[in-house]
C-alpha cells in the first residue's frame, strides 16, 4: 500500500501517560500511519525477564509490585480507566501465576509467555489513551499475525505463514480504514505457543509488518532524534546523521547501537522500505532517514559500543601445520547454535567473541557445560569476560590510507585485547576491557568526528 506508514514506539515512548499522549498525537497527526507497533513500557520487560528466571517469594513480590506500579501510574492518569483496568488486572494475575511456575521450573517457552505480557499491557492501555483523544482504534493480537519457529528467546519469523495471516486478518482491517494497534517483539509458533524475536525486537516486528503490507516506510519513534555518530548518552557531542544507508545502519545495529534492532534492516533492505528514526518527545527536531543508497558515503560514519562481551580463546599445539582444526571447532559451535562474532587466529590458537545480540540468554548460558567439554576434548579453552567491543563503522575503511595510524595513536594509552581489521570494508572492531570502553569511544569520537 503505497501511502501506508508503519509506526513503532519503543519502551521509553510508552513509559508513562504523558509519553503515550505524545505518541498518540504523532499517530493522529499523520493520516498515513494506519498501523502502530508498541513495545512494553520502559522497565517492564527487564522485570519480567527477572521473574521468568525464577526467584524466591520475597524477590518475586518485590518485582511484581514494581511491574504493577509502572502500569498503575499510567492507569491513574487516564480520565476513565474502567474500560481497561479489568484486562490489566487479568494480565497482572497471569504474570503472577506464571512467575510462580517459573520459580518451580523455568523454561524458554515459559519465559517468552511471561515476557510477552509487557506488550499486551501497553497496547491495551494505548487504545484507551487514543479513545480519550476521541480516536477509535482496533487492538490486534500480533500472535495471530507473526508466525515464527520455536526458537524461544530469538524466534525467526515464518514469512509465508505471516503473509497468509496478514491477508486474513490485517489487510481487511487496514482496507476498512481502521487504525490498528498491535504488539512488537512477540509471535506464535506452530504449536500455538508465544515466542519472542529477541530483545529490542519490536523494531523488527514493525519492519516485518511494513514489508507484508508493502508500506511506504517504517517510522521508529524513540527517545533520540535520530541515529547519531555514537550513543549520545556516552558522548554528548555526538551529531545526528541525517541520511544513511541500510548497510551502514545494519553495521551500527549489529555492533550495539541500541537505537535499531539489527534484524530491522532485513525486511527493509529486501523490500527497499525507507526507515525513519525520530524522537517521540520532540518530533519537530527531525531525525534520520535510512535508505538504500544515500550520498555521501563518508570514510568514518559512526562508532558503536557493545558491552558484556565474552572472549573464547582456543589453543592447541596440534593446530600447528594441521588441517581441519578450525572446521572441527566451528562444527561444535554450530551444533550448539553458537554464532561467532569476531575472530582472530594464530598458528596455534583462535580467539573469538560470541554473538548474543538480541537474545535473552547471557553469554554464560550460551557457553553450556556440554559445549565447553566438547571443545576441551580438542584444545585448551579459556573464557574471558568483562570485555566490550568498540566498532568503528564507515565505508571502504580497508583501503583508506592512514586509518590505522589515526586509531592507534589516539588509543596508545589503552589496552586493546583483540582487533579485527580488514575482513569487512565497513568496520574495524576492537575488543577492550569494559572499564576503558567509554573513554575509548570518547577519544575516537573526538579524533574522527569532532574536528
Ligand atoms: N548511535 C546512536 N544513535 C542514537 N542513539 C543511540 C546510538 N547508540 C545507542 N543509542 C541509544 O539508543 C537508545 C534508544 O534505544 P532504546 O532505548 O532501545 O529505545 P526504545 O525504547 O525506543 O526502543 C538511545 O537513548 C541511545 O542512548
Ligand atoms: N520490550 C521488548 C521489545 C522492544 O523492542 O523493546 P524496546 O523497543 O523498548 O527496545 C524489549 O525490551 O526487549
Amino acid at each position: 500500500m503505497r501511502n501506508l506508514s508503519v509506526a513503532k514506539f519503543g519502551g521509553t515512548s510508552v513509559a508513562n501517560h504523558a509519553a503515550m499522549v505524545a505518541c498518540a498525537k504523532i499517530v493522529t497527526a499523520d493520516p498515513n500511519t494506519r498501523i502502530v507497533v508498541l513495545s512494553a513500557s520502559a522497565g517492564i520487560t527487564n522485570l519480567l525477564v527477572e521473574l521468568a528466571a525464577g526467584c524466591d517469594e520475597g524477590k518475586r513480590e518485590q518485582l511484581l509490585v514494581e511491574v504493577r506500579r509502572i502500569q498503575e501510574n499510567i492507569l491513574n492518569e487516564l480520565a476513565d480507566a474502567s474500560l481497561v483496568r479489568p484486562e490489566i488486572e487479568r494480565l497482572l494475575e497471569s504474570i503472577k501465576s506464571l512467575s510462580e511456575a517459573a520459580s518451580l521450573a523455568t523454561s524458554p517457552a515459559l519465559t517468552d509467555e511471561l515476557i510477552s505480557h509487557g506488550e499486551m499491557m501497553s497496547t491495551r492501555i494505548f487504545i484507551q489513551v487514543l479513545r480519550e483523544l476521541n480516536v477509535q482504534a482496533t487492538w490486534l493480537d500480533v500472535r495471530n499475525l507473526i508466525a515464527t519457529n520455536s526458537n524461544f528467546g530469538k524466534a525467526a519469523p515464518d514469512d509465508e505463514k505471516t503473509l497468509k495471516n496478514s491477508r486474513l486478518i490485517l489487510k481487511p482491517l487496514i482496507d476498512h480504514g481502521e487504525l490498528v494497534i498491535t504488539q512488537g517483539f512477540i509471535g506464535r509458533d506452530e504449536k500455538g505457543r508465544t515466542t519472542t524475536l529477541g530483545r529490542g525486537g519490536s523494531d523488527y516486528s514493525a519492519a516485518l509488518i511494513a514489508e507484508i503490507l508493502e508500506a511506504k516506510d517504517v517510522l521508529i519513534w524513540t527517545d533520540v532524534a535520530g541515529i547519531y555518530t555514537t550513543d549520545p548518552r556516552v558522548v554528548p557531542q555526538a551529531r545526528r546523521i541525517d541520511t544513511m544507508s541500510f548497510a551502514e545502519a545494519a553495521e551500527m545495529a549489529t555492533f550495539g547501537a541500541k537505537v535499531l534492532h539489527p534484524a530491522t534492516l532485513l525486511p527493509a533492505v529486501r523490500s527497499n522500505i525507507p526507515v525513519y528514526v525520530g524522537s517521540s518527545k520532540a518530533p519537530q527536531d527531525g531525525g534520520t532517514w535510512v535508505t538504500r543508497d544515500p550520498q555521501p558515503r563518508p570514510t568514518f560514519r559512526a562508532i558503536a559500543l557493545r558491552r558484556d562481551q565474552t572472549l573464547l580463546t582456543l589453543s592447541s599445539l596440534n593446530m600447528l601445520h594441521a588441517q581441519g582444526f578450525l572446521a572441527k571447532v566451528f562444527g561444535i559451535l554450530a551444533q550448539h547454535k553458537i554464532s561467532v562474532d569476531t575472530i582472530t587466529t594464530s598458528e596455534v590458537s583462535i580467539a573469538l567473541t560470541l554473538d548474543k545480540t538480541g537474545s535473552t540468554s547471557s553469554a554464560t548460558d550460551l557457553l553450556s557445560r556440554d559445549l565447553l567439554s566438547q571443545l576441551s576434548e580438542i584444545c585448551t579453552v579459556k573464557v574471558d569476560t568483562g570485555l566490550s567491543l568498540v566498532a568503528l563503522i564507515g565505508n571502504d575503511l580497508h583501503i583508506a590510507s592512514g586509518v590505522a595510524k589515526r586509531i592507534f595513536s589516539t588509543l596508545e594509552n589503552y589496552n586493546i585485547r583483540m582487533i579485527s581489521y580488514g575482513a569487512s570494508t565497513n568496520n574495524i572492531c576492537m575488543l577492550t576491557y569494559s572499564e576503558h570502553a567509554d573513554d575509548i569511544v570518547r577519544a575516537l569520537h573526538k579524533e574522527l568526528f569532532e574536528n
